[in-house]
């Protein structure tokens, strides 16, 4: 059963909010309700069962393409269709409340997909958003993995934005853990998968307009 308040802690919101400031980027185990995890778990392998997930390909409009050998999991993106992804929706508009509030960000929209990575894929090193283009602001990301085993693989690792050679951090994708960090400057990498590893990546955005034309959602 998900409760109907699972959403964030007060004071969770708080330190994961200072991290950004301080570090540009703030890991936080166990910051989404474990059954919410539970939930949106199933709700991919059902999608996945359903034939509804998608390669995921890189570049935006024109530009995308697939490139299995820059990243392999496949996505779904979040439209609002199921109670917990409306949960997990109404959690990242808390956290964009309190960004707004503490950052003066202006993020204005968050977007979100599901993404299962099979065993051996990964996603090499890469920023978010480039720069110039300000429509990524803050990148987020849930893992739903319970149990994850320490030879799993399929860690995070983030880079340190100065010195993108030097690794910071490296974050086990078990489920309840949150990660985010500022989309334009801090490179990071999915390390290969030894097992299926499922996750939410999302991104808040502010409206990028180029040349007039309003850059799309996706
Ligand atoms: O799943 C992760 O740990 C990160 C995914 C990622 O970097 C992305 O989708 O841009
Ligand atoms: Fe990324």
């Amino acid at each position: 059963m998900i409760s109907d308040t699972p959403l964030l802690d007060p004071a969770g919101l708080t330190r994961l909010v200072d991290g950004l400031v301080e570090h540009g980027w703030c890991v936080a185990e166990g910051f989404i309700d474990p059954a919410l995890c539970r939930a949106l778990q199933h709700e991919l392998t059902d999608l996945a069962a359903r034939d509804a997930l998608r390669d995921a390909g890189i570049g935006r409009g024109e530009a995308h393409e697939l490139r299995r050998d820059i990243r392999g999991d496949a996505i779904h993106w979040l439209n609002r269709e199921s109670l917990p992804q409306r949960q997990y929706l109404s959690a990242m508009n808390s956290l964009q409340h309190a960004l707004n509030i503490e950052l003066y960000l202006g993020l204005f929209e968050f977007e979100a997909h599901f993404a299962h990575y099979p065993p051996g894929s990964f996603y090499q090193k890469h920023v978010d958003s480039f720069r110039g283009r300000a429509n990524r602001v803050v990148s987020t990301v849930l893992y739903l993995n319970s149990d994850w085993p320490d030879d799993g693989g399929g860690e995070m690792a983030i880079f340190d934005p100065s010195e993108p050679g030097h690794e910071l951090t490296r974050i086990r994708p078990e489920a309840g853990t949150f990660v985010c960090f500022l989309s334009e400057t801090v490179p990071h990498e999915v390390l290969p998968t030894r097992l299926p590893r499922a996750s939410i990546a999302g991104w808040f955005r502010r409206n990028a307009s180029l040349n007039g034309l309003v850059d799309p959602a996706s």
